[in-house]
């Protein structure tokens, strides 16, 4: 008998400082966490109950891939996102000691830990069985911690556990949050999709599979993003499975004429593609214009729009959940809409067409219905969700 296999992960995001240039302890790449040995972070991940495939160093960042999802390791800021019946949070005290004894960073300036509800909750273990006990655990860790449920109890829903910069022990003299080392606010994007359709789950069985450098070129994945900004490590798994991260430089771009301060950016992509539990997710923190007023090519870095389209269409899912978190100071844009509310018409406008039956969206692309919007203000952080389902 095959046992199913959890593919929706477990997100924890812990930052250390606000940026990384606080650290101000030489350059970024041998800094704060990144200075710490990979046998140290090994040896965590072992708690964990994972191992590391493969690393890609990057200017600003380490992307490990990982048996079960994948870990990125910036000066002040760690991601760890794992699936299956992975032990996540049971690495967060380990993660917490090797920052203090490895890289000097005694205090946590904020902490987040989401999942999607589990498709079988009752094959998780340890703190992960229950999002009460989850929740319990972090409770236990950060003082001034708090639990959202965010979408329907009794169907697609994401659970967001938040906890800030403890007022009565303040980090001293750190100017304003913001992406890494850049003035732009700090947002990632999650598409999780599930319910695949047959011809997007097909090319991620080995029988049917070329090595995945090639597979991530033939499915599309390579140009995601522009190609010549983007450094990609994909693995895939036998008999089924793909999971890839990428390093993406944003800003400054010859091509693309864009003069933001230059940046480095991830995203990250993991395919459980067996039948009856099919899922795909896509996450990436590059900071994206929500729309660009002309058409661009694959040469640009997408907006939002765009990026939504061209993920939906390689993996073609039944159901999808969006999340867009970002930081919250000054996102706003000229029309006075917020950041959340343009992300949500660019959503709709990705996913939905403006008139019945119209073909608007090119090759690939099917007509969704969305089945929940809600914008949440968390305080430094505001959260665009959004979930849509196939029209049949
Ligand atoms: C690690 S990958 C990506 C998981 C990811 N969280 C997702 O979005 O589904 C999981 C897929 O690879 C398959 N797989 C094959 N060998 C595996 C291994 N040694 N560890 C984890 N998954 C493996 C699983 O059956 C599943 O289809």
């Amino acid at each position: 008998m095959t046992f199913p296999f959890e593919g929706p992960e477990k997100l924890l995001e812990i930052w250390f400082a606000p940026s990384a240039k606080v650290l101000d302890a030489g350059s970024s790449s041998t800094c704060g966490l990144r200075k710490v040995d990979p046998s140290i972070w090994e040896d965590m991940l072992s708690i964990v109950k994972c191992k590391v495939l493969s690393v890609v160093h990057g200017d600003e960042m380490d992307a490990y891939l990982l048996s079960e999802s994948s870990l990125f390791i910036s000066p002040h800021r760690l991601i760890l996102k794992t699936c299956g019946t992975t032990l996540n949070l049971l690495g967060l005290p380990r993660i917490l000691e090797i920052a203090v004894t490895h890289a000097n960073l005694p205090s946590v300036h904020r902490c987040f830990y989401s999942r999607k509800a589990f498709m079988f909750p009752e094959r998780q273990l340890g703190p992960h069985r229950d999002w009460k006990y989850e929740v319990e655990f972090l409770d236990n860790i950060f003082p001034n911690g708090a639990a959202y449920t965010v979408g329907k109890v009794n169907g697609d829903h994401w659970l967001l556990y938040m906890a800030g910069p403890v007022e009565s022990d303040p980090i001293p003299d750190f100017p304003s949050s913001g992406n890494s080392q850049h003035s732009l606010p700090d947002c990632t994007i999650e598409i999780l999709m599930s319910d695949l359709a047959p011809a997007a789950r097909l090319p991620f069985f080995s029988s049917s599979n070329p090595a995945s450098v090639d597979l991530s070129a033939s499915l599309g994945i390579s140009e995601i993003f522009p190609s010549h900004l983007t450094t990609l490590d994909a693995y895939s798994f036998s008999p089924c499975g793909y999971s890839a991260n990428a390093l993406i430089k944003w800003g400054n771009d010859p091509i693309s004429e864009t003069n933001d301060t230059p940046g480095e950016g991830y995203y990250t992509i993991h395919v459980t593609p067996e039948e009856g539990w099919s899922y795909a997710s896509f996450e990436c923190n590059v900071p994206l214009p929500l729309s660009y007023p002309t058409a661009q090519d694959s040469r640009t870095i997408p907006d939002l729009l765009s990026l939504v389209r061209r993920v939906v269409a390689i993996f073609q899912p039944g159901r999808l959940t969006l999340t867009l978190f970002i930081s919250s100071e000054d996102n706003g844009n000229d029309e006075g809409e917020s950041a959340v509310e343009a992300a949500q018409r660019a959503f709709k406008a990705a996913l939905t067409p403006p008139t019945a039956g119209a073909n608007l969206f090119g090759a690939g692309i099917s007509e969704y219905k969305r089945t929940d919007k809600i914008n949440y203000e968390f305080g430094d952080y505001d959260l665009a969700f959004a979930s849509f389902e196939l029209k049949r």
